[in-house]
């Protein structure tokens, strides 16, 4: 488990801008030292915004775009090309304009695909693409992952992790069907904290004055059945980005001033 570091940007167009360049940096670096980079990718406001500044960014080209793996951290179980599908939004934000390897694409399944409305089969099925994409270095059932980004919501749920739900207390399944979400669609695919926890990099996006109750409740580690988002940490760094409104609440001692 490592220690939250706090990253404070002005604002959350700075924030996405800054996240972007970071996590080029990351894969660029990640792609030097082993050949490919795997990422987990958010839905969300934040998520989103990070992807479409990543796609506006000049420095994208220094990715190596078909050496990437793509997985993500939860999906909401609606049919294929919904708007509403965290999928949908990570094409138009960023992955149609750039040359990704689509064997590399690994989007959870949609509730019109090939489990059709069984999203306990479709969760399964992402397990095992998971444990057949990890290898024997990896000691996991899911692949050591080099960044997981997790958007947090107000209520301060991650993927589809929400306070008081059975999956905040998943410790067996690596990913696992949601019934009864607290916000829509009702029916989703969600990493649970085994999964998220077998990443190098953890980072945790919050921008808005929305999110400031949250964070400043998931920093003051209440428990991650409470606040999902305290439990979600990387195995060498967890990383919270975070816009000054969103950080508002956050005690003196976790609000790095240097920041910018
Ligand atoms: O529904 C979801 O919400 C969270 C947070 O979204 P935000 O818009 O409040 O930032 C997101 O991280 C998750 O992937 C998504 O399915």
């Amino acid at each position: 488990m490592s220690t939250p570091q706090v990253v404070v940007h002005r604002d959350k167009e700075l924030m996405a801008r800054a996240a972007a360049a970071r996590l080029i940096t990351k894969v660029v670096d990640a792609q030097a030292a082993r050949g490919s980079a795997s990422l987990v990718l958010t839905g969300g406001r934040n998520g989103n915004g990070l992807l479409a500044a990543l796609a506006e960014s000049p420095a994208r080209d220094a990715v190596d775009w078909a050496r990437l793996d793509l997985w993500w951290g939860d999906e909401r179980f609606l049919p294929e090309g919904d708007p509403e599908r965290n999928y949908t939004q990570a094409r138009e934000a960023l992955l149609d304009s750039v040359p990704v390897d689509p064997a590399r694409v690994h989007p959870m399944a949609p509730s019109d695909g090939a489990y059709e409305t069984d999203v306990e089969a479709a969760a399964a099925a992402y397990a095992a693409d998971l444990a057949a994409a990890a290898g024997p270095e990896d000691h996991t059932r899911v692949p050591s992952f080099d960044v997981l980004m997790l958007g947090v919501g107000p209520d301060t749920h991650v993927a589809s992790l929400f306070p008081e739900h059975p999956g905040t207390r998943e410790t067996v399944r690596t990913v696992i069907g949601v019934h009864g979400s607290p916000k829509p669609p009702p029916t989703r695919i969600s990493l649970t904290f085994p999964a998220i926890r077998s990443a190098r990099e953890v980072w945790l996006l919050a921008a808005g004055e929305d999110k400031a109750g949250a964070v400043a409740l998931a920093l003051s580690a209440p428990g991650e059945v409470q606040a999902p988002a305290s439990g979600a940490y990387g195995r060498a760094r967890t990383l919270w980005l975070l816009d000054r409104p969103a950080a508002s609440k956050l005690p003196p001692e976790l609000y790095p001033a240097a920041s910018s």
